[in-house]
């Protein structure tokens, strides 16, 4: 077994803004530097608010976007190494919006289905019961399966979507804000749901949310990003009971607004915020 599910080495994203025609561009790091690793079987919450770059670190992870600077290994192997077919077979993403991650013109059977047939694993009857089998272990009545994604629920949905992610028995999932679009009598339902999967397939999660009180109950380690940087982080007892960053305390008493360029300053004067980072 690899030692580390993820491995992340200094990865960086910086973006050029335009500022019009005749002004320098503005250099944005979106990902600026962050080193991070995930053992087998552990979940880690990615935890900031909303612009702090966990969105663009997720899909530098998913091979969507290419790093300015730093490696990404899945399972001890560089990403880029394998194909990324056989990339997709280690490593699945699980969306905030399972309204638009699902094709609309196609049954719920096909949508799940499809994974199977692009890797060509297996004949018919053997794809058309681990849909079903997948189907079952996610909660997803049989008889759904002939709808289509606009006749489901937002929960149904979420279950579609984690099905089509787990039918090539990946054993990383990276989870972006996967409950934020949901009602949050539902939401409690999916992570239940991915709390039963983890524990009955061994799997690896990247858990990403803004929201640290989502992450409580699911994760064993949480990592703390603002700006771009991981500026704490801990196990779950560290960070939810002996949080040390003035930042990570403010996002504990849920102090700061949703902006960060409004919320922070009144928490946090830079000498509190040098001395912690
Ligand atoms: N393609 C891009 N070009 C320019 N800037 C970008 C691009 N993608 C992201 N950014 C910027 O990078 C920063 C981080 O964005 P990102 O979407 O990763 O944040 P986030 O923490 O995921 O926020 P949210 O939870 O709202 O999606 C933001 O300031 C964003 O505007």
């Amino acid at each position: 077994m690899a030692e580390y599910a993820l491995e992340l080495t200094n990865l960086s994203r910086h973006f050029y803004l335009k500022n019009g025609a005749f002004k320098e561009p503005t250099l944005l790091k979106a990902v600026d530097g962050i080193s991070l690793r995930i053992r087998p079987g552990e979940t880690l919450g990615l935890v900031g608010e909303s612009g702090c770059g966990k969105s663009t670190l997720a899909k530098m992870i998913l091979g969507l976007l290419e790093p300015t600077d730093g490696d990404v290994l899945i399972n001890d192997k560089m990403r880029g190494a394998s194909s990324r077919l056989s990339m997709s077979r280690q490593l699945q993403p699980i969306f905030q919006d399972p309204y638009s991650s699902l094709n609309p013109r196609k049954t719920i059977e096909q949508i799940i289905r499809l994974p199977l047939q692009l890797h060509k694993m297996g004949d018919a009857n053997s794809q058309q019961k681990a849909v079903k089998d997948i189907s079952d272990l996610v909660g997803l009545p049989e008889r759904l399966l002939t709808n289509y994604p606009g006749q489901l629920s937002g929960g149904q949905r979420q279950r579609v979507a984690i099905a089509r992610a787990l039918i090539l028995k990946p054993n990383i999932l990276v989870c972006d804000e996967p409950t934020s679009a949901l009602d949050v009598s539902v939401q409690a339902q999916i992570l239940n749901l991915l709390m039963d999967l983890k524990k009955e397939l061994g799997l690896t999660y990247l858990f990403i949310s803004h929201n640290l009180g989502v992450v409580e109950h699911l994760v064993d380690r949480v990592a703390v990003m603002y700006r771009g940087k991981i500026v704490e982080q801990g196990t779950r007892e560290d960070i939810f009971q002996n949080a040390q960053h003035p930042y990570t305390q403010a996002l504990l008493s849920s102090v700061l607004t949703p902006e960060p360029a409004l919320g922070l300053p009144e928490v946090l004067d830079s000498s509190a915020w040098n001395q912690a980072s």
